[in-house]
């Protein structure tokens, strides 16, 4: 693999949306070669248990914890701090919640990894979902003004916050790149490949514009896991991301 692949794949994260920690982990151990890091949502979360995080762990993975975190900032700092525990890389929560809920999360997170001695996981924060296009955020959301304008006032909070990074379309990625500096994370799901389906997913972009307009991780699930072939899906995606060297 070139350098160039190598960096590729440490930010190509690959969402695990399946119900066993059987199938979670043979997926991680066959995509492991193209992929730097993998997604546990709440599917797989719900379906086996907590225990999975520290299954894949064991199997040197990297691993994003993404439960979306939402609550007052009291239950959204337990809840945090117990997640802490489990050792993931990446926990999120929703700005949302606005700026007290994720300075606590932020807070617990640190102070639990810190009284287990173990490194901290990056605490990030949802904009708005990629699957909300403009027309849902005004009519359904209830939100006034364009959808950008939100993910950027979001992502200003997060930093606010001290948060590592946010959530959000790779279509507002150079908007926030410009706003919160080089170092602070833009993790872009809504990942589609000309060859893949949208699905529920509303605002896109492929792999190569992800990667070019300054995204720290590409999340990609179906593209990849519902493919006939994973593998070569995968090997696709990063293909992708490199221009092909
Ligand atoms: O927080 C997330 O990871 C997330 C936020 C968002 O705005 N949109 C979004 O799709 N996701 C997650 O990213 C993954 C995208 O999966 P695919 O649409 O199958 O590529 C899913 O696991 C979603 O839960």
């Amino acid at each position: 693999m070139t350098a160039k692949a190598e960096e590729a794949r440490k930010r190509l994260i690959v969402a695990l949306d399946v119900d066993t920690a059987e199938q979670a982990e043979s997926l991680a151990r066959q995509l492991s070669p193209w992929a730097g890091m993998f997604k546990v949502g709440m599917q797989l979360f719900y379906s086996a248990g907590p225990d999975v995080v520290k299954r894949l762990k064991d199997q040197g993975l990297k691993v994003f914890l993404d439960l979306k975190l939402h609550d007052i900032p009291n239950t959204v700092a337990q809840a945090a701090r117990a997640l802490t525990g489990l050792g993931a890389d990446i926990l999120n929560v929703h700005a949302a919640g606005g700026l007290s809920m994720m300075r606590a999360a932020g807070q617990a997170v640190a102070e639990r990894a810190a009284q287990l001695r173990i490194p901290a996981p990056m605490v990030i924060a949802v904009t708005v979902l990629t699957s909300i296009d403009q027309t849902v955020f005004n009519r359904e959301m209830g939100q006034p003004g364009e959808v950008q304008e939100r993910v950027m006032a979001w992502a200003r909070l997060t930093q606010e916050a001290g948060l590592a990074g946010v959530v959000a379309s790779p279509r507002e990625t150079g908007l926030i790149r410009e706003a919160c500096g080089p170092d602070f994370a833009v993790v872009t799901p809504g990942i589609r490949p000309a060859w893949s389906l949208s699905g529920d997913q509303r605002r896109v972009l492929s792999p190569a514009e992800a990667l070019a307009l300054g995204s720290s991780y590409l999340v990609v699930g179906r593209p990849i896991t519902a493919a006939a072939n994973p593998e070569e899906a995968a090997r696709k995606v990063l293909a992708e991301m490199t221009g092909g060297c």
